[in-house]
């Protein structure tokens, strides 16, 4: 059979969550199980979830809501379920057992989505590591995904041990060798990052979705600078900017999601490391997402975990044209209570990078902090007109 990849399946989503999870949060949750889910081509055709302390060493969830999922798969003819959370092998296991389908954890559909997604070589070996990682301890069951991705014959009825043992035997050569490969990789990276110290670096960072592409399209658009030639092997996703006759590099960094799957964070170490080594950071945030707070605390998290976190930050509340205007229209005063997140020497600022409202100050706040930074590499430095702002 032919696999275009373009079909369309059906799943059901299922979330877990302990008694101090509320209904909102849990519905926050699996919203965006089933946004990631259509990133995916899936579409979501029902949700199930369940309180429970723990979930069930076995399956996960107890074995009444099995049976419902259970019947209910049956009767609508579903292809694949998804659960929020990530399963162990011989949960997957024993899932796949009982309900006779694909069975997908979180970790699993981020990784797909990241697989379709990755552009460049390094992206692709980075995501084909953490993959195989992933699948490693798995590999019973998952031998479907495998034949897929092979392109097998799909005549087989099932894996028996000695295809699982040769198919563990191929992923771990694979493994060593993308290893090899990205370390190579990597070296070059950090030459090319040396080369840049002598110039100020500003990462965008946020959650996925919030608009850090599309403001770096407009940063960078802006100055309309030649390529810089020193820089001209660098990666697609860093651009030369001149504000006021300050130059910086900008770098569009990975979105962060929540409960990012370990392996990943692991092999894009490397793209990450644009975040760990910049000097300012520019959080772009989507104000407009019902649950934009808990994916700031996300980031602010996952920053934490790479040793990015101590770093003077602007807060960018993206996407303001889709916040319906309070009574008064007093932005200023609605969103102050969000000063908490800002540390001394913080910033925030409010804008929409569709509408392109207020660039113009976005710009003024990046340019006052990356010339403190400026003049901390080159003390010496003369600017021509440093007080001055068009
Ligand atoms: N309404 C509105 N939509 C916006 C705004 N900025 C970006 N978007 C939209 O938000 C979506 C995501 O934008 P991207 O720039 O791709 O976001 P990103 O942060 O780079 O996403 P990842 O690369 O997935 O992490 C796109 O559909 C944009 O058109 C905005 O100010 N207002
Ligand atoms: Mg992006």
């Amino acid at each position: 059979m032919l696999d275009t990849g373009k079909q369309i399946e059906r799943a059901v989503i299922v979330g877990v969550g302990d008694k101090f999870l509320d209904e909102r949060t849990m519905k926050d949750h699996l919203d965006e199980l089933a946004f990631l889910a259509e990133t995916a081509h899936i579409q979501t055709d029902a949700r199930f979830t369940q309180k429970l302390d723990h979930p069930d060493p076995k399956t996960f969830i107890g074995s009444g809501k099995l049976q419902e999922i259970k019947e209910y798969v049956t009767a609508s003819s579903i292809d694949v379920v998804i659960f929020d959370d990530d399963l162990s092998p011989s949960q997957l296991r024993n899932l796949e057992r009982e309900l006779k389908i694909k069975i997908y954890d979180r970790s699993l559909l981020i990784l797909d989505i990241f697989l379709q997604r990755a552009q460049t070589a390094q992206a692709k070996t980075q995501v084909e590591l953490a993959r195989y990682q992933y699948l490693m301890p798995r590999l019973t069951r998952m031998w479907t995904h495998l034949e897929r991705q092979r392109g097998g014959t799909g005549t087989r009825g099932g894996a028996g041990e000695k295809e699982i043992e040769t198919d563990r035997r191929i992923i771990r050569n694979q493994i060593s060798v993308l290893k090899k490969k990205l370390e190579k990789m990597q070296m070059q990276d950090e030459i090319r990052r040396k080369s840049r110290n002598q110039i100020v670096r500003v990462a965008l960072v946020g959650y996925t979705n919030t608009g850090k592409s599309t403001l770096m399209r407009i940063l960078s658009k802006n100055d309309a600078v030649a390529e810089d030639k020193l820089f001209a092997t660098v990666d697609a996703t860093v651009r030369k900017v001149v504000i006021n006759t300050i130059p910086f590099l900008l770098s569009d960094t990975v979105g962060f999601i929540r409960k990012l799957p370990h392996h990943l964070i692991e092999s894009f170490k490397s793209t990450l490391a644009e975040a760990q080594e910049a000097d300012i950071l520019l959080h772009v945030i989507d104000i407009s997402h019902p649950a934009f707070e808990e994916q700031v605390d996300v980031v602010r998290e996952t920053l934490r975990e790479l040793k990015a976190y101590d770093k003077p930050t602007i807060y960018v509340f993206n996407k303001m044209d889709q916040v319906p205007a309070d009574e008064h229209d007093d932005q200023a005063g609605r969103f102050e209570y969000l000063r908490h997140l800002l540390r001394p020497g913080d910033q925030m600022v409010f804008i929409s990078a569709l509408k392109k409202t207020n660039i113009k100050l976005l710009r003024k706040e990046i340019f006052k902090m990356v010339r403190k930074r400026h003049y901390e590499i080159f003390p010496n430095y003369i600017h021509p007109d440093p007080y001055h702002f068009e």
